[in-house]
């Protein structure tokens, strides 16, 4: 199911604390920085904080600059971002600024936080959104998503919700606002916690100084694991879609982009339909190819392909789910399911499926894996 894009923002000292033990918020960022937050704000759809933020800060979460709110009305959307907070308690206090201010709100939360928040905040315009016996944040996501309308989540902590958003591979992008300051107090809030984080290393998309501080933009790399879509797989897929595009022209096949991602997030090889001259290799095949067949990683890697691998073909002897299979690799993240256009009836997927592998569909990538092939299915 489609999630919207998911950032994280935070404020961190230089020895990794959110806050201090003080009863003020702690003022990490300067003013050019808090002006930067603002501009991030202005262009999101929804702006999230944990209950726990709510308690500690009081915050009321505004689009700060009028004209910035007055772009946001002139392209047509609300004044200011849609406010969401996430409690498991329900313990929430009426009284506290974010009901009181700026966009519209609504509070995720368990069954049973559900009636105590429907108690204690009666009489305010909020959506109270039971997600189960427990919150379930891909339940928080796809809601968002599909009921409001969220494409891109800004999510300003704090330390319990950024860990759990990226432990559970759910966070696009991470915005870290390092400041020149030392908390040095054990019990302060950290920005993350222990857990199980994705491996590897993150990709650096950007650094950048702001007044003093010195904005840190990282994005995910490692695949997601089993049959749960994390956010890094949409990038993959991404550049599986793109890689499509770049297939020399055909009358009489697809054009298909593959990327092979070690568990880590170390790209392996990466290929397209009919690359280097050769008129019938595929994707999958040529990505394989540049890989060492005694590679341990690929055991644990996951192969992103625009179309799902194929199950038959007459131009080579193995179809490209048996060679996926054969160079150990158990995880596919696909875009499109094959049309009948060449094969009838070609279950790549399902070959996949029964001999052990997970395979993930991201229907939300469909357009783009299509976007090289409509002349196909036009003339299909
Ligand atoms: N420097 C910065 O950029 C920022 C700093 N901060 C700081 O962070 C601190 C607050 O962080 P923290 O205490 O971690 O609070 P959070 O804002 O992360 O909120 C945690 C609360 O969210 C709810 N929650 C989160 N995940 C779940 C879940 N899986 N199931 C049920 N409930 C869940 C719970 O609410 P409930 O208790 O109701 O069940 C929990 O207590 C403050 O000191 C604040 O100043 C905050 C944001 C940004
Ligand atoms: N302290 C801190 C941040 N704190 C975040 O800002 C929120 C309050 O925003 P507002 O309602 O506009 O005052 C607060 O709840 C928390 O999410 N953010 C940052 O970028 N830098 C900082 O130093």
């Amino acid at each position: 199911m489609p999630h919207p894009y998911v950032l994280l923002s935070a404020a961190v000292s230089l020895d990794g604390f959110l806050d201090d033990t003080g009863p003020e918020r702690l003022l990490l960022s300067g003013p050019a920085d808090f002006d930067r937050v603002d501009e991030v704000r202005a262009s999101s759809d929804a702006i999230l904080i944990g209950a726990g933020t709510i308690r500690a800060d009081n915050p009321r979460l505004l689009v700060n600059s009028a004209e910035r709110r007055a772009a946001r009305v002139a392209a047509g959307r609300p004044e200011y971002p849609l406010k969401v907070t996430v409690s498991g308690s329900g313990d929430l206090d009426p009284d506290a600024q974010f009901w009181h201010t700026g966009g519209e709100k609504v509070v995720y939360t368990t069954d049973k936080g559900a009636e105590r928040a429907t108690h204690t905040l009666r009489g305010l315009d909020v959506d109270v959104v039971p997600t189960g016996a427990e919150l379930d944040w891909r339940v928080v996501l796809e809601h968002l998503h599909d009921a409001r309308g969220v494409r891109r989540l800004m999510v300003e902590g704090g330390g319990r919700v950024h860990t759990q958003l990226m432990t559970q591979g759910l966070a696009d992008e991470l915005q870290l606002a390092v400041a020149p300051l030392f908390v040095g107090e054990p019990d302060a809030p950290r920005l993350f916690g222990p857990g199980g984080y994705p491996p590897g290393r993150m990709r650096l998309v950007e650094t950048r100084p702001v007044g003093d501080v010195v904005l840190i933009r990282y994005v995910p790399t490692a695949p997601g694991e089993g049959a749960l879509a994390a956010a890094a797989d949409r990038h993959w897929l991404g550049v599986a879609c793109e890689l499509a595009a770049l297939c020399p022209p055909s009358a009489t096949a697809f054009s298909v982009g593959a990327v092979v991602v070690a568990a880590d997030g170390t790209e392996l090889a990466r290929g397209h339909s009919r690359e280097g001259g050769d008129p019938v290799v595929h994707a999958e095949e040529a990505a394989l190819a540049k890989i060492d067949p005694a590679d341990p990683r690929l055991r644990s890697a996951t192969v992103y392909s625009s179309l799902e691998p194929c199950a038959r073909r007459a131009s080579r002897p193995a179809p490209c789910a048996r060679l996926i299979l054969d160079a150990g690799v158990r995880r596919v993240v696909t875009a499109w399911r094959e049309p009948d256009t060449f094969v009838t009836e070609a279950d790549g997927n399902g070959l996949l499926v029964a001999a052990g592998a997970d395979v993930v569909v991201l229907p939300e990538f469909e357009e783009r894996a299509v976007a090289p092939n409509r002349h196909l299915l036009a003339a299909g």
